[in-house]
């Protein structure tokens, strides 16, 4: 039996799950030993290798994440919110790392994460990649560096099956501006754009969302000035980036304390 951490994986079959299942696989610096689907999908009960368009690899696909969470260190989920929380509980009954990717969870959502805290490793973030984890630290850094004239918006796109607006990156971008510009994000957000808006409220931070065909992932944090634009851009062309992150913070997760922690911490950003 190899000392490599014990990796499950939550929403097997996600474009995310089969994304995780073939990073950590091919990582070889992590064992897959449990995935899990919701009670009734067609792969309970079936062998995740095959059921992957592969060989056979010993992992039966389970509706139940405690049986699953029993024999690993670490569980990755991105699923969505409810999901996300009933993991939580069992990731923490078992002392697991839970490294969560799911976005959309609203702060009834969130405040269920801190007892489970108390008792394993949570990392969570909208997006796990390095390169929005960086553009957070340039959003808060230039809007630092910008008077409130200077109106900020986050423009995200993404494919035609996501669920959530914003994104979960926008909203960390939006709290990065926010943050840097020492106001509060809740107090001072302006989305959803329709017929007669009135002018755009001073010092609002603005988020709007396109969705379309196979869209991985962009971002742009536009900062419109008087005579000027800035516009700071992320694009994602492939969700490896995403499970690679992940996969990198249920790692640093294994020696940590418990509590709860973002991909900055991870990155050491
Ligand atoms: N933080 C980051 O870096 C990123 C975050 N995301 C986020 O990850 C989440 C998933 O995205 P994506 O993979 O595209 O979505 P998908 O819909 O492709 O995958 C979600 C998977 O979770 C499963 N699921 C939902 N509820 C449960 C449950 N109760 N038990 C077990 N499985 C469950 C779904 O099953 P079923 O189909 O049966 O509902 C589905 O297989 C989203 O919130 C997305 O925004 C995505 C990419 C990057
Ligand atoms: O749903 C997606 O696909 C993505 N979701 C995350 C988000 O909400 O920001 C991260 C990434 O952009 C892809």
């Amino acid at each position: 039996m190899s000392d490599l951490p014990g990796i499950v994986i939550t929403g097997a079959s996600g474009r995310m799950g089969q994304m995780l299942i073939r990073i950590v696989h091919e990582s070889g610096k992590a064992r897959l030993v449990g995935a899990v689907e919701r009670t009734g999908h067609d792969w309970i009960g079936r062998d995740l290798g095959e059921m992957m368009g592969g060989a056979a690899n010993g992992v039966i696909v389970t509706d139940d994440p405690l049986e699953a969470f029993s024999g690993a260190q670490a569980v990755i989920d991105f699923t969505a919110p409810d999901a996300t929380v009933a993991f939580a509980k069992l990731a923490a009954q078992a002392r697991l790392t839970h490294v969560i990717g799911t976005t959309g969870m609203t702060e009834a959502h969130i405040a269920q994460l801190a007892p489970c805290a108390r008792h394993a490793v949570i990392v969570r973030a909208g997006n796990m990649s390095l390169g929005v984890n960086l553009l957070t630290q340039l959003t808060k850094k230039v809007a630092q560096a910008l008077d409130a004239d200077w109106d900020i918006e986050v423009i995200e796109a993404h494919h035609n099956r996501k669920v959530d607006a914003p994104s979960g990156t926008a909203l960390m971008l939006g709290e990065a501006a926010a943050e840097g510009r020492g106001i509060a994000l809740t107090q001072n957000s302006e989305s959803g754009r329709d017929g007669i808006t009135g002018a755009r409220s001073p010092g609002a931070i603005g988020f709007s969302a396109i969705r379309g065909g196979d869209i991985v992932g962009e971002h742009d944090v536009l900062f419109a000035g008087q005579g000027e634009r800035l516009i700071l851009r992320h694009v994602a062309t492939d969700r490896a980036i995403f499970a690679r992150g992940a996969l990198k913070a249920a790692l640093w997760g294994q020696d940590k304390a418990p509590g709860e922690y973002d991909m900055l911490d991870v990155l050491g950003l």
